[in-house]
C-alpha cells in the first residue's frame, strides 16, 4: 500500500451553458496526505470531488493519480482505476438497501481475491464496531436513520484498504462523540496505511486533525 499522489494542472469543468464551475489552477498533492476541502455552499466542492473521481469529465486540464494521467483514460480504464485505487464515501451512500450493515460495510469482500475475505470481514465488522452500528436488531440500511447509514458508508469504505480515500461530509448529521469518533478512526487508518484523504468538510475538529485545507470558493479551487 503506498498511498498516490494527486496533481492537477489548470483543470476546469464547466455546466451546459458554459458558466465555470470549477478552476482549480496547479495544486499538488502528496501521496499519503490528508486533506480537507471547504468552502460555501454551491462554491464546487463536490464537482471537485467528481472530477478527481472520474464521474465528471473536466472541460481542460491535467489530473494524474500517481503516474496515471487520469484525464486522458477512456471510460472503462477509468471506471477500472478507481475499482481498485480509490474509494468513496459520497453522500447519496450508494448502500444496498436490502442488506444488513455488515453485508454492506463487508461487501467488498465479494470482489476480492479469496485470501482476502476473512480479512475484508473483519475489518468491516471491527469498522462497525467502532461507530456503533453494530447491533443485532439494526434493520436493513433503508430502513436506518441518516447517521447510522453513514457511518455504515464509511464503515464500508474503510473494510478495504484503497490508495485514496474520498469523502463528502462525513461527519455531517453525527452528533459530536460519533463524528469525533469517525475522525480519529478514519485519520488513524489513513496514516496507518499511507492513504491519501481528501475530504469535504466543515467540522473544525477534523479539518483541525488533517494535514492540509484547501479552500474552494466561486468554483476556484486554492491552498486555505
Ligand atoms: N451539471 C451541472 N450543470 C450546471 N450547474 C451545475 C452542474 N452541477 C453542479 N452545478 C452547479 O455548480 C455549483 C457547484 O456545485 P457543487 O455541488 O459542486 O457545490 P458544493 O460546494 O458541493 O455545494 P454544497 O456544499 O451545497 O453541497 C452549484 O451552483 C451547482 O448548482
Amino acid at each position: 500500500m503506498m498511498g498516490l499522489s494527486l496533481a492537477l494542472r489548470d483543470v476546469s469543468v464547466t455546466a451546459d451553458n458554459g458558466r465555470v464551475l470549477l478552476q482549480t489552477g496547479d495544486v499538488d498533492i502528496p501521496a499519503g496526505q490528508t486533506v480537507a476541502v471547504r468552502g460555501p455552499s454551491g462554491a464546487g466542492k463536490s464537482t471537485f470531488l467528481n472530477v478527481i473521481a472520474g464521474l465528471t469529465m473536466p472541460r481542460g486540464g491535467a489530473i494524474h493519480w500517481g503516474d496515471t494521467a487520469f484525464h486522458a483514460l477512456s471510460g472503462a480504464a477509468r471506471t477500472a482505476f478507481r475499482g481498485q485505487y480509490l474509494s468513496m464515501v459520497f453522500q447519496d451512500h450508494l448502500l444496498f438497501e436490502e442488506l444488513g450493515a455488515e453485508q454492506n460495510a463487508a461487501i467488498a469482500a465479494g470482489f476480492s481475491p479469496r485470501d482476502q475475505r476473512a480479512t475484508i470481514r473483519a475489518a468491516a465488522k471491527q469498522a462497525l464496531m467502532t461507530f456503533g452500528v453494530h447491533r443485532d436488531d439494526l434493520p436493513p440500511v433503508a430502513r436506518m436513520s441518516g447517521g447510522e447509514r453513514q457511518r455504515v458508508a464509511v464503515a464500508r469504505a474503510l473494510a478495504r484498504t484503497p490508495d485514496v480515500l474520498l469523502a463528502d461530509e462525513p461527519t455531517a448529521n453525527l452528533d459530536r462523540q460519533t463524528a469525533d469518533r469517525l475522525i480519529e478512526d478514519l485519520l488513524v487508518h489513513t496514516k496507518r496505511h499511507n492513504m491519501t484523504l481528501i475530504v469535504v468538510s466543515h467540522d473544525a475538529n477534523l479539518i483541525m486533525a488533517v494535514d492540509r485545507v484547501l479552500g474552494v470558493d466561486s468554483g476556484v479551487l486554492r491552498d486555505a
